[in-house]
């Protein structure tokens, strides 16, 4: 447990209505990083915050930022016509729209205040364009602008838009924005703004920015670093089971129907895979598998905003006990209080990305459990993986030995409606191109992947075709493919929408036909041919195919050495990386360059 420190202990001026919003708010105390920064940060300082999920990050910039607004020293509630005071850029358009609600959150209880104060929020929606937003901004004139990298960076390039008055600018979720992803848009941002300007820069993970911090255009940062011994709050408990791929979402519903919780959030892995899972538990909703108190939600990048907004507000402001299903769009910064269990059904790419998700609960000193879930086998290593990076994960173990009937279930659905069962070889490929992807892939390795475990996770009855499992599966492959007993002909799954399956039973007819004219055609020809021709067609063809064959050895030897070769690689990484850990523990120093500020 941290020490309180009371709001009237804290080393800077507040103003007494900020402190009257945050006793309404019922914050009776100050976080530790909030009573570090905040003195920082209202006076001229810039800085670069590391702090736990769910430390109060947020009011760490948001005080500084409406104190100097609303009486310091610096300057009046008005702005001259197309100038603001404050820029916060964050990563995503739901964290943008949590971090404008927290602004507002301080001004509603003070009419007066609100009508001085304003904020505006930048993020793409179909609703408005970046013209909405500008006219928006010339008439209301906030002083306050939130918004996401893409639509903030279109919106300074108008000239009506002047940056000249921007006092502060602060990068949440940092190292997501100052990384790969982002970084062209934000340095875009960066050279339209004044360099005399306050910048914070804060996140849970900030460390693995490494050097790129610099690339915020920060005059002598002033580093504030809350962490406790673990890089996760103590009051959040993060556990790893080891299941087979194919009982995953058997312990999924069941770990939802037994266990007591008020809020869960559930990570899969790829968008298409929410949208299928999604729409087979809404299926055992209906059919009582599936608790019927429970209300289940998705949200993914792919949906509209509105509909993403939406979602995480319904999601936010229901009572009932709710589950919502997720990609990582919902994995940093998004606090929901009652959410007191985080499932991973399967590990993120990114090792920071796995504190982001499970930091989602166990926040504000509130207890929380997260659990991932781990193949047996390999996928074990990566509890040491997360060891190294101060992540430490304790075991639980379920009787997993009597599930299995939501998988059957999950297959018969799927096979009633080919849109479903075309749905399910989506998610499966999307898996394994994600799987492909992670950024620990000396544990997370192609060829020791589950492929039929995981085709049979995602209610799959045959392999698809795919490179991946010709290479890596090739004679464990089941006989044809078929995952099941009795293999049947896939071509008579019906759509059920009447007019889908009415255009495929067309196309069906269409495709015989011109089948039939082309071997009538091939015959003919085969007829009309002279003999010395056919020989030398003969004899082509087995030329063709030798030079095939060659070309196709001469490929495999490629990608072998390539493959070699990565690995090697990658062991090597994984290797230093122990070795930098023990030698910065001995030396006691942290590595990266957050820590050399
Ligand atoms: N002084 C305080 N006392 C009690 N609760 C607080 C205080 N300040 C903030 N909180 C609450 O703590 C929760 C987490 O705050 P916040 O979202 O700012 O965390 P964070 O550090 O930004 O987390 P993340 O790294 O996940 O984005 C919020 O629900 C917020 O209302």
């Amino acid at each position: 447990m941290v020490k309180s420190l009371s709001w009237d202990e804290i080393n800077c001026e507040i103003q007494p209505w900020l402190k009257e919003a945050v006793d309404i708010m019922g914050f009776a105390t100050m976080t530790p990083v909030q009573a570090s920064t905040i003195p920082m940060f209202s006076g001229n300082k810039d800085v670069v915050v590391e702090s736990v999920t769910g430390s109060g990050k947020t009011l760490a910039f948001v005080m500084p930022i409406l104190q100097n607004l609303s009486g310091g020293h610096i300057s009046p509630f008005k702005m001259k016509r197309g100038h603001f005071f404050a820029l916060i850029i964050s990563p995503t358009r739901e964290l943008s729209n949590q971090i404008f609600k927290v602004f507002n959150s301080f001004l509603t209880p003070f009419p007066e205040k609100e009508e001085l104060i304003k904020c505006q929020l930048l993020v793409g929606t179909g609703a408005s364009s970046v013209r909405d937003d500008l006219n928006h901004f010339l008439e209301y004139t906030p002083q306050i602008l939130i918004g996401t990298p893409g639509r903030v960076q279109d919106f300074l390039k108008s000239s009506a838009v002047k940056t000249s008055s921007c006092e502060y600018l602060v990068l949440d979720e940092a190292d997501k924005l100052l990384d790969m992803n982002f970084l062209k848009e934000v340095e875009n941002i960066l050279k339209l703004l004044p360099k005399q300007r306050r910048t914070g820069l804060f996140s849970a993970t900030l460390r693995s920015a490494g050097n790129q911090i610099f690339k915020a255009g920060m005059t002598n940062p002033v580093k504030i670093s809350v962490n406790s011994k673990s890089r996760n709050p103590e009051s959040l408990h993060i556990n790893y089971t080891l299941v087979p791929s194919d009982i995953k979402l058997d312990l999924l519903i069941h770990l939802l129907n037994t266990t007591k919780f008020k809020k869960c959030i559930v990570y899969l892995p790829t968008c298409v895979g929410v949208t299928y899972i999604y729409a087979f538990m809404k299926y055992l909703s209906k059919s009582g598998v599936l608790s019927d108190d429970l209300n289940v939600y998705s949200l993914h990048g792919k949906l509209q905003t509105s509909s993403r907004l939406k979602t995480l507000d319904t999601f936010s402001g229901t009572v009932s006990k709710s589950v919502l299903l997720t990609t990582d769009v919902a994995a940093r910064g998004i606090d929901i209080p009652e959410i007191d269990f985080v499932l991973q059904l399967d590990p993120p790419h990114d090792a920071e990305v796995f504190l982001h998700r499970c930091g989602r609960t166990g926040r504000a000193e509130k207890e929380g459990r997260a659990i991932v879930f781990l193949n047996p086998g390999r996928e074990e290593d990566y509890v040491r993986f997360l060891e190294v990076k101060n992540v430490s994960l304790s075991r639980v173990d379920f009787d997993i030995n009597s599930l299995g009937q939501v998988l059957r279930k999950f297959r018969d659905w799927s096979l009633e409606d080919r849109a479903r069962f075309e749905h399910g070889v989506k998610a499966y490929v999307a898996f394994i191109r994600y799987y492909s992807k992670h950024s620990a892939q000396s544990i997370f390795r192609l060829q020791n992947f589950d492929y039929i475990g995981v085709a049979k996770l995602y209610g799959l009855v045959r392999l698809p075709r795919m490179p991946e499992i010709t290479k890596y599966l090739g004679d464990r492959t089941p006989d044809d493919g078929w995952l099941v007993d009795s293999p049947f002909d896939l071509d008579a799954i019906p759509y059920a929408n009447k007019q889908m399956e009415l255009a495929r039973q067309q196309k069906i007819r269409e495709a015989g036909v011109a089948a039939d004219q082309k071997k009538q055609k091939r015959n003919q020809e085969k007829r009309n041919m002279a003999w010395s021709n056919k020989t030398a067609a003969k004899e082509a063809k087995a030329g063709r195919k030798v030079k095939m064959a060659s070309k196709r050895k001469a490929i495999e030897e490629k990608i072998a050495n390539e493959e070699s070769s990565d690995d090697s690689d990658i062991q090597e990484d994984w290797k230093d990386l122990v070795r930098k850990n023990k030698k910065c523990k001995h030396s006691g120093e942290v590595q990266g360059a957050f820590s050399d500020l």
